[in-house]
C-alpha cells in the first residue's frame, strides 16, 4: 500500500474584476491538485467592481502544482493571486517610539502562540525599550531620530532590514514618525499603523489631547494601512470604549491603551492569516 503523502494547509487569496465564472474556475483548479476545499469566502464589491475571494485548502500537492493550475485562472481573469502555507510564520518588523504597550502585546501573544509572526528584530527611534525586546529574547536596534538626515537614515535602514530578513509585514506599534511617501510607496499593501483614536477622528498627533477638548464620550483606536495621507490609509480594525467628564487626558490615554494594543494584534493576526484584502480606500476582512 504506497503511503500518501502528508497534506499541507494553503490558504489562496485572489483579487480580479468582477464576472461569472471564478469560483467554478478557481476549485476547477484546486481539485485539480488534489486539493480539498475546507473553508470558502467571497466578496463582489458594488463600489469598485472587485471581487474578492479566501480558500483554505489541504492537498499532498506540492506549491508548484498548485502554482501550474491556477495559471490559467490567473491569465484569464487577470487576477491578482496569492497562496501561502497555511502554517508558516509572517516575518514582521515592528518599528516603535517609546510607548510599550503596544509592542508588549505584539510580542506576548506571539510567545505564547496566538499570533504567527516572526520577530527579527524591533527598531525603534528611542531606546527605551529595549529591555522589553530583550524579555521576549527578539533583536533590538534603535536609531535616534531629531531630524531630516537622521530620518532619512531610519528609513534607509526600514528597507535594509526588509530585504536582508525577508520581512512581510512592517508593524508601527505607537512608532511616532511620519514615514516619507517613499518609504509609504515602498511598503504599499504590508505597513499597519496603530492610530490612538476612532478614525476618522482626531488625526494627528495628540488625539487624546483632541479628544479631551471636544468632550467625547466614546474613545477608540484604529489600525489602518499607512499610506502618504497620514491616518487616511485603509481600516482594518477599529474598536471603541466608553469615558466621561470625570476623566483627564491622562487618564484618556491609559484607559485608550488596552484598546491600542488589542486592536493592532487583532489586525496584525488578521493579516497573518490572508484575511485582508485591500479594495481601494477600503479593506474586505474574511474572518
Ligand atoms: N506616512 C505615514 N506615516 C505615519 C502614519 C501614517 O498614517 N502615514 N501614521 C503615524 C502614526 N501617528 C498616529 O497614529 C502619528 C505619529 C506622529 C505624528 C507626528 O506629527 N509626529 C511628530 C512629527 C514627526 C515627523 O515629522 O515625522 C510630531 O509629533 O510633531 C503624527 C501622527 C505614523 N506614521
Amino acid at each position: 500500500m504506497p503511503t500518501e503523502r502528508a497534506r499541507s494547509r494553503w490558504v489562496l487569496t485572489l483579487t480580479s474584476d468582477d464576472r461569472p465564472g471564478i469560483v467554478h474556475a478557481v476549485t476547477g483548479a484546486i481539485v485539480s491538485a488534489s486539493g480539498n476545499i475546507e473553508e470558502l469566502q467571497q466578496f463582489s464589491s458594488a463600489d469598485t467592481g472587485r471581487f474578492f475571494m479566501r480558500v483554505e485548502i489541504s492537498s499532498p500537492a506540492d506549491r508548484l502544482t498548485f502554482e501550474r493550475a491556477l495559471t490559467p485562472v490567473v491569465e484569464r481573469f487577470d487576477a491578482k493571486v496569492t497562496l501561502d502555507d497555511a502554517e508558516r510564520p509572517v516575518r514582521t518588523l515592528v518599528l516603535a517610539s517609546k510607548a510599550a504597550h503596544c509592542v508588549n502585546d505584539l510580542l506576548f501573544r506571539r510567545r505564547s502562540g496566538h499570533l504567527n509572526i516572526e520577530v527579527p528584530l524591533v527598531l525603534a527611534n528611542h531606546a527605551v525599550l529595549g529591555d522589553l525586546a530583550a524579555f521576549y529574547g527578539v533583536p533590538f536596534e534603535h536609531l535616534p531620530v531629531t531630524g531630516p538626515e537622521e530620518k532619512a537614515a531610519f528609513e534607509r535602514h526600514v528597507l535594509d532590514v526588509v530585504e536582508r530578513e525577508s520581512i512581510e509585514l512592517v508593524v508601527l506599534a505607537r512608532y511616532m514618525q511620519i514615514l516619507s511617501p517613499e518609504l509609504c510607496a515602498a511598503l504599499e499593501g504590508r505597513a499597519i499603523n496603530i492610530h490612538h483614536s476612532f478614525l476618522p477622528g482626531f488625526k494627528g498627533a495628540n488625539p487624546y489631547r483632541q479628544a479631551h477638548a471636544r468632550g467625547v464620550k466614546l474613545i477608540g483606536a484604529t489600525a489602518h494601512f499607512v499610506t502618504s495621507d497620514l491616518d487616511e490609509g485603509p481600516i482594518i480594525e477599529q474598536n471603541v470604549v466608553r469615558v466621561d467628564h470625570t476623566r483627564t487626558t491622562q487618564e484618556l490615554m491609559a484607559i485608550g491603551q488596552d484598546e491600542e494594543s488589542r486592536t493592532l494584534t487583532q489586525a496584525v493576526k488578521w493579516f497573518s492569516e490572508h484575511r485582508v484584502l485591500p479594495d481601494e480606500n477600503r479593506t474586505i476582512i474574511f474572518t
